[in-house]
Parts: structure tokens; sequence; C-alpha cells
């Protein structure tokens, strides 16, 4: 291990970081990785600074065949980026971090934001093929944060399912807190896992056939790789029980649950003038439910959990923890509070005349609050990039439209909302 060449700190086995184990240079990790990771971003971005560092880092490495490349390609330096000061880094850092993308490449949807994220997959075999490899001591503790959080999700649905069926909370009310709750206490153990994670970076075209192997090696080593496999094994998990493939708990409470939602609905269709039924004892919940049903809600809200971990992590874009928080906490507030309290509904047709003025409300108000706290959270820990002043805007107009999603669009919301949230949200929070 030796001192990197860039800031003569950081230990890395390369000798030159590139933003996976970098910390304590400026002004703290969030600026000093992203500094770090401006090296191969910017290759696309054509800052000619961050060229110039690579090209001297190649040159030190003494690759004859990349120097030659690098010497064709490469621009002389500007003589201003030469000198920058220290202080001076963070603003180059941010402006090579920007990648550039147009509308429409955004509108294109998924596609759009997928190909975004190659780039980053696409830096993890620049990272390999520099030779930083990845540290197993690093794996060893990301796997160990992975495994305490997984205890922890059978803990928590454990206690919720617990309390339903005694008859302590209504089983709907379980439901919804289990909804609310999960992904964002899931979300507050990865500022645990390490820095292990891809630097952002090389163009995708440098990805031969043969390196998609190396990619899918890193990937599933890296921090954001293991911390994903915990919504990924419950998914798993869903899908063998909801398939009758197993015999499970969590979803045999997932089906009673819905039964019992589905049971209020009827009663409300039935008797609309009528007081709302209880579900304050198990016993009142006769149905045991379809466990297909794991299948739909509960295996997309995973699922949704799994994409958004793997691929946006912890930052230093909020745009992963925003979309999760969409999901978990406004939609489900917006079922509890639309269900319990009374208030005007949307003048709308068929299936959607059912929402609520006060559960749009509630969705607004509960997923722009906890946003805030969690990028306030995030940008503390120094994993995400902006500070909760700076980003308040944005989150605001980014409630407001996947409430609006939530509101009017067919389909499982924990599928459109959190899609939404990604493609709003990669307008509104451009970097990577
Ligand atoms: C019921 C759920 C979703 C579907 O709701 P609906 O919109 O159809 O009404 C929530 C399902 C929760 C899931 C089985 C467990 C998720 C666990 C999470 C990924 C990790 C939590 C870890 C933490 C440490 C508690
Ligand atoms: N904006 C909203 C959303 C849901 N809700 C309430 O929550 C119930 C379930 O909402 P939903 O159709 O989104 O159901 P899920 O698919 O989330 O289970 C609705 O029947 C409404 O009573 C509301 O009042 N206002």
């Amino acid at each position: 291990m030796a001192a990197c060449q860039h800031c003569g700190r950081c230990n890395v086995r390369a000798g030159f970081c590139v933003g996976l184990t970098c910390a304590g240079w400026c002004k703290g990790r969030v600026l000093a990785a992203q500094l770090c990771q401006t090296r191969t971003t910017c290759l696309r971005a054509g800052c000619a600074w961050s060229r110039h560092r690579l090209l001297e880092h190649e040159r030190a490495l003494g690759n004859r065949e990349v120097r030659d490349r690098c010497s064709r390609k490469l621009p002389t330096p500007l003589a201003t980026h030469d000198s920058l000061s220290c202080d001076a880094l963070p603003s180059v850092a941010h402006r090579c971090l920007r990648v550039p993308r147009t509308f429409a490449e955004v509108c294109s949807g998924l596609g759009g934001v997928l190909s975004l994220r190659s780039e980053v997959w696409a830096s993890a075999l620049e990272v390999e093929r520099l030779g930083a490899g990845r540290d197993s001591s690093l794996i060893t503790h990301d796997v160990v944060v992975a495994v305490l959080a997984l205890v922890g999700s059978y803990a928590w649905l454990k206690i919720w399912d617990w309390l339903a069926t005694n008859g302590y909370i209504e089983s709907t009310l379980s439901r919804k807190i289990v909804h609310i709750t999960s992904v964002p206490l899931f979300m507050l153990t990865w500022p645990f896992f390490s820095d292990n994670h891809f630097a952002t970076g090389a163009p995708i075209t440098d990805i031969s056939l043969q390196s998609w192997s190396t990619f899918l090696g890193l990937a599933l080593k890296s921090s954001q790789g293991i911390a994903a496999a915990v919504p990924a094994i419950l998914s798993a998990r869903l899908i063998l029980a909801g398939l009758g493939l197993s015999q499970d708990t969590l979803v045999n409470a997932l089906a009673r649950q819905k039964a019992a939602m589905h049971k209020w609905m009827q009663d409300q269709l039935d008797d609309r003038g009528a007081p709302r039924p209880s579900f304050a004892t198990n016993g009142t919940v006769l149905v045991q439910g379809d466990r297909r049903e794991a299948l739909q809600g509960p295996l997309y809200y995973c699922l949704a959990t799994t994409v958004c971990t793997f691929l946006f992590w912890r930052g230093p874009s909020p745009l992963g923890i925003l979309a999760l928080i969409q999901m978990c906490v406004g939609d489900g507030m917006a079922d509890l509070v639309g269900r319990r309290w009374r208030t005007p509904k949307w003048p709308l047709p068929g299936g959607l005349s059912r929402k609520t003025i006060g559960g749009t409300l509630a969705y607004v108000l509960s997923a722009f609050l906890i946003s805030c706290s969690y990028i306030a959270i995030f940008h503390a820990c120094g994993c995400v990039e902006t500070g909760v002043a700076a980003a308040a805007g944005r989150v605001a107009i980014l409630t407001v439209c996947c409430a609006a999603v939530e509101l009017l669009a067919p389909g499982d919301d924990n599928v459109t909302v959190p899609l939404a949230a990604c493609l709003i949200g990669s307008v509104l929070f451009p970097t990577i």
C-alpha cells in the first residue's frame, strides 16, 4: 500500500485514488471522493485539467501503451488548472462531475437512467484496469453490516406481525407501518457500509464483452452490491413463497393484511355512511388472504429497493434516497391518512375516486419532511453532495410531481412512484 499520488494521504494499492478509499483530502470525504472521481469522468466531459492529471498518472505508472494513447488524445493542460489551490479544487470537481444530459436522454425513460448508471459501472472496470482492486477487509466489513441489516429486517417484520396477530394493532396498520418504516430504516444502515463503491467514470465504450464478467464480479463485491443483497434476498423469499415453493410466515402475514384491506374497502362500498369497521383484533380478520399477493406490491417494493440501492447508492446524488422515500413514506402515509381520516375525495373517475385530498396532503408533507431529513443526515455523513438548504426547493418539486403520479398513474404505486422519482430526480439533481 502506498500513499495516493494525488493527495499523498489516502492509501490505495494503485498509488492513485479513484474515489474508492480516498478520504481526508481538501475539505472532507465527499469532496475528496468527487475530485478523485473526476479523473475518469472528465475524460468524457472534456475537462482538460483532469485529463492532464490522468496523463501524469499514466506516465507515473510507466504504461507505454496507455501513455501513447493519452499523448495522442490529450491537449496541453490548462496552466490555470495546473496551479489550482486546494480550496479551488471543489468547484473544478463539481464542474467535472456534471455529465452532459439532454432532455431527450432523460425522457427516453428508464433506458436513459440506466445508461447513465452504466458509466458508473464502467468505471469499476477502469479501477480494475488501473489495478486498484478491492480490499477484502472492506468486503468482510460490508457483509457484516448487510447481515446485521438482514437480521434487523427479520426482527422488524416479526415485531409488527406479532403485534397485529395478537390484536395490539390493526392488521392494516401493521402493514402500512412496515411499508413506511422498513426501507428508511434500511437506508440508515448505508453510512455504515465502506467506501468500497464504484467511482464514476470511464465511457461505456470501454467495456469489452469479456469485461462484463469482471464488472459483475466487482459489482457483487462493491458496498452497494452487498447492501442491495438485503432487499434482493427478501425479494427471493417473496418469490419462493408467493409461488408456493416455500412456506413463509412473512408472506402469510402480508396476505392476511392485504385481505383485511380488501375487506375494509368492501365495507366502505357496501355501507358508505356506516362507521369504519374495526380490525382491532385478529379475530375480525377472518380471511387468510392469497399468498400470491406477495408477488405484487411487496415484491415490487423490495425490487425497487434493490435497484435503487444498487444503481444510485447513498450519493453523491440523493436520487436513490429520494426515490425510496417517495415510495415508502409518501405512498404509505397517503394510504394511512386517507383511510383513517375522512377528507373530501378527489373528483376522479373509476378506481381513482377512492383517493382523498387528505391522503395527498399527507403524502406531500411527510415525503418532503423525511426527504429533507435524510438529505441532511447523508450530507452530514459525507455521502450526499447537496445540503438540505440547496436541495429543499427541488425536493418540494419532486415530491409534488410524485404525489401527482401516486394519485393519477395507473399501475402499482411501488413501481410508478419510484420510477417517476428517478426520472424527475435525474433532471433535478443532474450530478452523478
Ligand atoms: C407491505 C409492503 C409493501 C407493499 O405495500 P402495498 O403498497 O401493496 O400496500 C412492505 C413490504 C416489506 C418487505 C417485505 C420488507 C422490506 C425490508 C427492507 C428491504 C429491509 C429492512 C431492513 C431494516 C433494517 C428494517
Ligand atoms: N392519495 C391517496 C392515496 C390513497 N388513499 C387511500 O388509500 C387507499 C389505498 O390506496 P391505493 O389505491 O394507492 O392502494 P395500494 O395499492 O397502495 O394498496 C385508498 O382506497 C384510499 O382510501 C387516499 O385516501 N388518498
